[in-house]
């Protein structure tokens, strides 16, 4: 798959079949759709192209929006380069952008940019300024400039919408497993080790903090969690804990997590984690030998978990 910057940036001379969107998760849902991006284009000798927008539309049209995606941009990429798709293009979402006419952006990006030869589409998608244009609108543009116009069902749009919306509403409960089938991979996390308040060590439970760089990127519900790891090519399991520290007289939001048997430096180092299952709720305990002896029993519900898995 190449990676473009802008629709401007795609400069192919082959035609192709396209999809848009956002494909936040890039869940079971939108893989559906994708393979039949790629198997029409396969059939009728077109490259199969994504448009996608970032910033997400909410975050550039909507001031503060407090927009929570279950992928970073970088994320979706990574996931949509396993789906066998030709080109993606990653457009910028201005407020410009948004500001173009339906026969502007169908001109100048989708024919001329992407050489559009069929569009595989929500029968509800609406595009150009105001959003004011819609399908037949773009079935129309497509005897103009001679491309077709594929519709994806209500029915396989619901499945795709109801996936989005049960995964966001699993992850914001706890239920990773719920969050899990619907992705059909493990919910992850990937941040920067940061430096805490070096207390993880005394109670000999060191954890990796994590710093984000995306403010956008959806965090579970506060709790513990089993998860795993790869460090260095190897697998590591893991307990993590999400939320303020409230024993410690903690304020802002972390996410930390205890790696089992194993002892590493890991500061300054990228790591991914990914969710397997939630534990418990975050309490707020009357002394840290309390929270210790939480966590030892933390520990032996995660090597119980992992020993079943296996
Ligand atoms: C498995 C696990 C469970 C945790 N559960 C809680 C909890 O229920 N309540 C709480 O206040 N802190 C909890 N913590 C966070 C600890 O308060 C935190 O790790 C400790 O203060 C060390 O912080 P530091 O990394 O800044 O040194 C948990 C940490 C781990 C690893
Ligand atoms: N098993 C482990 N799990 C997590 N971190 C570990 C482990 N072993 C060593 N470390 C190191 O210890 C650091 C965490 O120690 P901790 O006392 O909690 O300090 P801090 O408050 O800075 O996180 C981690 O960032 C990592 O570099």
């Amino acid at each position: 798959m190449k990676q473009y910057s802008s629709a401007s940036a795609y400069k192919n001379t082959r035609q192709s079949v396209v999809t848009i969107g956002t494909f936040d998760g890039v869940h079971i849902g939108h893989r559906a759709i994708l393979k039949r991006v790629v198997e029409t284009a396969k059939n009728e000798n077109l490259q199969s192209t994504v448009l996608t927008f970032f910033p997400h539309p909410r975050m550039v049209l909507q001031d503060n929006a407090e927009i929570q995606l279950l992928n970073t941009i970088e994320e979706r990429a990574q996931l949509l380069n396993k789906t066998g798709l030709d080109h993606l293009i990653i457009h910028p979402f201005t407020h410009a952008f948004s500001r173009l006419t339906a026969l502007e952006y169908v001109r100048d990006i989708l024919v001329t940019s992407l050489k559009a030869k069929k569009i595989i589409i929500g029968y509800d998608h609406r595009f150009g300024r105001n959003r004011n244009a819609n399908i037949d609108d773009l079935k129309e543009y497509g005897k103009t400039y001679d491309f077709g116009v594929e519709e994806i069902s209500a029915r396989e749009l619901d499945d795709v919408a109801i996936s989005s919306t049960k995964i966001r509403k699993a992850l914001n409960q706890g239920d990773v497993e719920t969050a899990n089938k619907y992705l059909g991979y493990n919910f992850m996390i990937s941040g920067t080790v940061v430096k805490g308040k070096a207390i993880g060590r005394t109670i000999k439970y060191p954890t990796a903090n994590l710093h984000l760089a995306e403010s956008y990127k959806l965090i579970p519900k506060n709790g513990v969690y089993v998860v795993q790891s790869q460090i260095d090519g190897e697998l590591i399991y893991g307990i993590t804990s999400i939320g303020t520290n409230p024993t410690v007289g903690g304020k802002e939001k972390t996410i930390e997590t205890y790696f089992i048997d194993f002892n590493k430096d890991l500061y300054g180092t990228e790591i991914t984690v990914e969710f397997l299952t939630y534990i418990r709720e975050e309490t707020s305990f009357d002394s840290l030998e309390s929270l210790r002896l939480e966590i030892i029993n933390d520990e032996i519900i995660a090597k119980q978990f992992i020993k079943d898995r296996e």
